[in-house]
This record gives structure tokens, C-alpha cells and sequence, in this order.
């Protein structure tokens, strides 16, 4: 989209804002009776609702025709192909070709058979490792290559009848190496070094203390882009390495070998059942029309609640024990993806970009923070997602746990005017309802896609590109560069960090 049009989408939208002012969800509600029930998408296992979100038909229809001026249909074909959306590190963006074949470029096509001849692999030695004696492994690596399978794994593995248990270990305080390992033996654990560039401090200093650990390094596999240093640096033989991509984001992995603790902890039919998931969510947003697609629509609401109402947080409340650590996994897609203030080619964003994206598992965050979202001052638009079928036994708590999920929703959104302004709830607080038909592999790669899309769309209307993250280099950089001052071997140049070290030393 020519900057011009973008800044003028931004403004329009701030004016339909600025015209819908007094206007609360309930009066939209009020107004349109059949608004509950239009604002319904459904995708496979996953449907929502965005009845309650503050834009009426007219600002809607805005929303549309800014995805459509901005060519959002044609960017997300060119996504599937390959072409190097990926533009400051000149590459593509294949993660959709890791579940499916929709791409049609030479391109796309050569990395669904790169990723399927990984798959054939992963099947193999997740065999193998199933039928010999190890009863445990631990994941090492960090941000993209921990949060998307710690997730999956503590969402599926209690109920899959888990094959091997598996732990993760990110963090490079020593402490996590030693709560990682306390309750395992070593003699039947395997460690996975992942990492994508082979070059992450935390993964690297993690994994010298899992080898030693060890002691033997048969057990000690890697999955990385990178088999070269994995080879060099830790004596990984080749048929212990499993392969990734530079055209595979580290954010957008864990439908790689990158998810090889998942198909350990799950199987591999479990693995692949979340790639279904995925692709059945891949091809919706492939096809569908702008005004019936799932991720386009979740976009556009972020766009909606950014630029027109200027919301400058985003809270996503998962009422399911299982998905406690999506808010986790979702800080590091949405804000590493969508967190910058340059265009594409360069120049500065027209408007502001991606809001803080926070959360946490209902009902407890009920007991916690709920209050400042329905009394405080700041308006925050909020994601719910809810399991229709729990599966369990408990029917009691399962009906409390939806009952909760759609009183919350229905009190931020109503809310109740009282003269005693302490006791008062003012309402009109928007928030997209998303809800699982159940919690399986399938429902959870839907849902995961969903969001990898949504970003991918947001990334196309601020002109952003998504899959880039130079804004984590700076701090590492200097990380490295005081280390030898922490050994008291060299001076720090900043003069608060001088101060610093002066004080940790001593
Ligand atoms: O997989 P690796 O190369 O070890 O990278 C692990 C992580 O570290 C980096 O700092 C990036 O911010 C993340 O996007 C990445 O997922």
C-alpha cells in the first residue's frame, strides 16, 4: 500500500472512532439484533465471535476495503509461494509448507518435500528413541525454538498417554539447568540441543552443562539449521541432527523438527495431527474472501482496537489449564513479529504498531488482575478463548470454568452503572470470543495458524515485515561484550554500568 493510502486508512479509521465515540457495544447490540448472531466465523474446530467488538457495519466495511487496497489476498499467496516477503534478510517465509502444499512456486514445492523428507526422519528416530529404554528427555533452546513446543507438549501430553516425558530448559540461569535435571537420570534421559543458528548463548552454555551432565553422547541429538557447528562445537554426528531452514522463522517453527519434543512427547501421529490442524487453518486463509476470513478478521479487529480506538495493550485470557502457556507463546509471535517502527523499505511506520500483548489462564487472572480490566482506566481489548468440550469427567468444574468465561466477557462488555462510583462498572471493554470445539492437536494448530496469519496480515497493513527481529541484537551484543568485565579483566564503557560492576564486584 502506497504510505499515502495508509496513513489516510489510519485516519478514516480514527474518524469512524471518533463518530462511534457514544456509542457502546451494547447499543451496536441494541440496534442490530442480528449482531450476536453475523459476527460468528467458523474454521474446522475453531469458531469465534466479534459481536463485541466496538465497530459498527460501516467502520467494518472501512476495515475491509483497507485490507483490500492494501492487496492482503495477494500477499498472502506470495507468502504460500515463497517470494522473499521477508525482504531485510532477503528470504521467504515458508512455515506453511511445513504442513501443506499449497504453494504453487518451485519454491514452496521443494520445501514441502524438504519438510516431509524431515518428517520421514523424525518418525524414524522418534521410533527408535521410543523402543530404547530412555524414558526422559530434555528440550534445550530458547524463544522460537522452546516456547511453541513447551507449549504444544504441556498442553497434549497428559492426555495422549505420553510416550517419553519431556522437560524444557531456556533459561541460562544456572538454576533452570539444575531444576531441569534435579528429578532426571541421566542414564535414561536424552537432551536435544535446538537451535536454529547454533549460536544462542543460553542454548550453547545450556548444553555444555546437559553434555557434562550426561556423560554419554549418544544420547545427545540436535535440530538446527546449522549441523556444521552442532558437528564442530558439540561433536553431534550427523545422523543425530535433524534439519531446519533459513526459510523457516525461529517464531514459526515448531511445525519443523523444531517440534520434534512434541512428536516425542505425543507421537508422531500426534505431531502430525497438529500439522492438519494447521492446514486446514492454512487453506481457509488461502481461499477465503476478505470479509469471511478467519485471520484477516482477527487482523483487522487488532488494526481496529490500535489505530481507531488507540489501545495500546492487548490481554489474550485462555479458560483452559492446558493453554496456560499460550499467552508466553504468543508474546514472542505477535511482539517479536510486529514490534518495529520501520516500514519495510525503511522509511517510519505511518501509525502505531503492535500493542503489549499480556495474559494469563482464567479463571485465575479473575483473582488477580481482572479488576483493573473492568474498573481502571485503560480500555483493553481482549482476546477470550474458551474449550466447549473439556473431556472431563468433572462436570461440575467444567461448567464453572465456561460460566465464568462467558459471565467475564458478558461484564466487560455490559458492565453496570451504580451512583457509588466504587461499585460501578463501566463497560463497553471489547473482546473477540474464540472457542474450541475441543482441545486436541487438531484444534490447537488451527488456532496457533490463526494467529501466525492474523500477524502476518497486521504486518501487511502497518507495511512491516514480520519476520525480521534486529531489535534483540543490541543487548546481546553488549551482553557479550561484558563478560570479560565480569571476570575483572576489562572496564565497562557506560558509566552507570561501571557503577554497576563496581558494586558486583565488590
Ligand atoms: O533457534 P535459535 O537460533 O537458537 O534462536 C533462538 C531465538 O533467539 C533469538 O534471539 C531470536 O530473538 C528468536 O527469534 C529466536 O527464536
Amino acid at each position: 500500500m502506497e504510505r499515502t493510502s495508509i496513513t489516510s486508512a489510519v485516519k478514516q479509521l480514527r474518524a469512524h472512532a471518533a463518530r462511534l465515540d457514544t456509542t457502546t457495544i451494547g447499543d451496536l447490540l441494541k440496534q442490530d439484533p442480528s449482531r450476536a448472531g453475523r459476527h460468528w466465523l467458523r474454521v474446522g474446530p475453531l469458531q469465534a465471535n466479534f459481536a463485541r467488538q466496538r465497530y459498527d457495519d460501516t467502520a467494518l466495511e472501512a476495515l475491509f476495503s483497507m485490507a483490500e487496497t492494501a492487496g492482503v489476498a495477494e500477499q498472502l499467496r506470495a507468502l504460500f509461494d515463497g517470494e522473499p516477503l521477508n525482504r531485510t534478510e532477503a528470504r521467504p517465509a515458508l512455515h506453511t509448507a511445513l504442513r501443506g502444499d499449497l504453494g504453487s512456486a518451485p519454491v514452496a514445492r521443494e520445501a514441502s518435500q524438504q519438510a516431509r523428507a524431515a518428517r520421514a526422519q523424525m518418525r524414524a528416530m522418534v521410533e527408535r528413541m521410543s523402543g530404547s529404554g530412555i524414558t526422559d528427555v530434555v528440550s534445550v533452546g530458547i524463544g522460537g525454538s522452546d516456547l511453541g513446543p513447551r507449549l504444544v507438549v504441556d498442553a497434549l501430553a497428559g492426555s495422549s498417554g505420553q510416550r517419553l516425558r519431556v522437560h524444557f530448559l531456556s533459561n541460562v540461569d544456572p538454576a533452570a539447568a539444575d531444576a531441569a535435571t534435579a528429578a532426571l537420570d541421566p542414564a535414561r534421559t536424552a537432551v536435544l540441543l535446538v537451535s536454529k543458528s547454533f549460536g544462542t548463548e543460553e542454548t550453547l552454555l545450556n548444553g555444555r552443562i546437559l553434555q557434562r551432565w550426561l556423560g554419554d553422547d549418544s544420547r545427545l541429538f540436535a535440530i538446527t539449521a546449522n549441523a556444521e557447528r552442532a558437528e564442530a562445537a558439540f561433536a553431534i554426528p550427523r545422523e543425530r541432527i535433524l534439519p531446519m531452514w533459513d526459510w523457516v522463522g525461529g517464531r514459526y517453527s515448531m511445525w519443523s523438527a523444531v517440534g520434534f519434543p512434541i512428536a516425542l512427547a505425543l507421537g508422531m501421529d500426534g505431531f502430525e495431527a497438529l500439522l492438519a490442524g494447521a492446514a486446514e487453518m492454512d487453506a481457509h486463509v488461502l481461499q477465503a474472501p476478505v470479509r469471511e476470513n478467519l485471520a484477516v478478521r482477527h487482523a483487522l479487529t487488532a488494526v481496529w482496537n490500535r489505530n481507531g480506538l488507540g489501545l495500546s495493550t492487548h490481554a489474550v485470557i485462555p479458560y483452559a489449564e492446558r493453554l496456560r502457556l499460550l499467552p508466553n507463546y504468543l508474546q514472542q509471535l505477535v511482539m517479536e513479529s510486529l514490534g518495529k517502527s520501520a516500514r519495510s523499505d525503511g522509511r517510519p511506520v505511518a501509525g502505531d504498531t503492535v500493542p503489549v500483548w499480556w495474559g494469563g489462564v482464567g479463571t485465575d487472572t479473575q483473582h488477580s488482575f481482572f479488576q483493573a480490566l473492568h474498573q481502571g482506566t485503560q480500555v483493553v481489548p481482549m482476546d477470550f478463548i474458551g474449550v466447549v468440550d473439556t473431556g472431563s469427567a468433572e462436570a461440575e468444574n467444567a461448567r464453572a470454568l465456561l460460566a465464568n468465561l462467558l459471565a467475564q466477557a458478558e461484564a466487560l462488555a455490559n458492565g453496570q452503572a451504580d451512583d457509588d462510583l466504587h461499585r460501578s462498572y463501566p463497560g463497553n471493554r471489547p473482546s473477540t470470543m474464540l472457542l474450541l470445539d475441543r482441545l486436541d492437536a487438531r484444534s490447537l494448530g488451527a488456532l496457533v495458524a490463526m494467529y501466525e496469519h492474523s500477524v502476518f496480515v497486521q504486518g501487511v497493513l502497518w507495511e512491516i515485515n514480520p519476520f525480521d527481529q534486529f531489535g534483540v541484537e543490541l543487548g546481546k551484543r553488549l551482553a557479550k561484550g561484558l563478560m570479560p568485565a565480569l571476570k575483572g579483566e576489562a572496564e565497562a564503557e557506560d558509566p552507570v554500568t561501571r557503577e554497576l560492576l563496581a558494586r558486583i564486584r565488590r
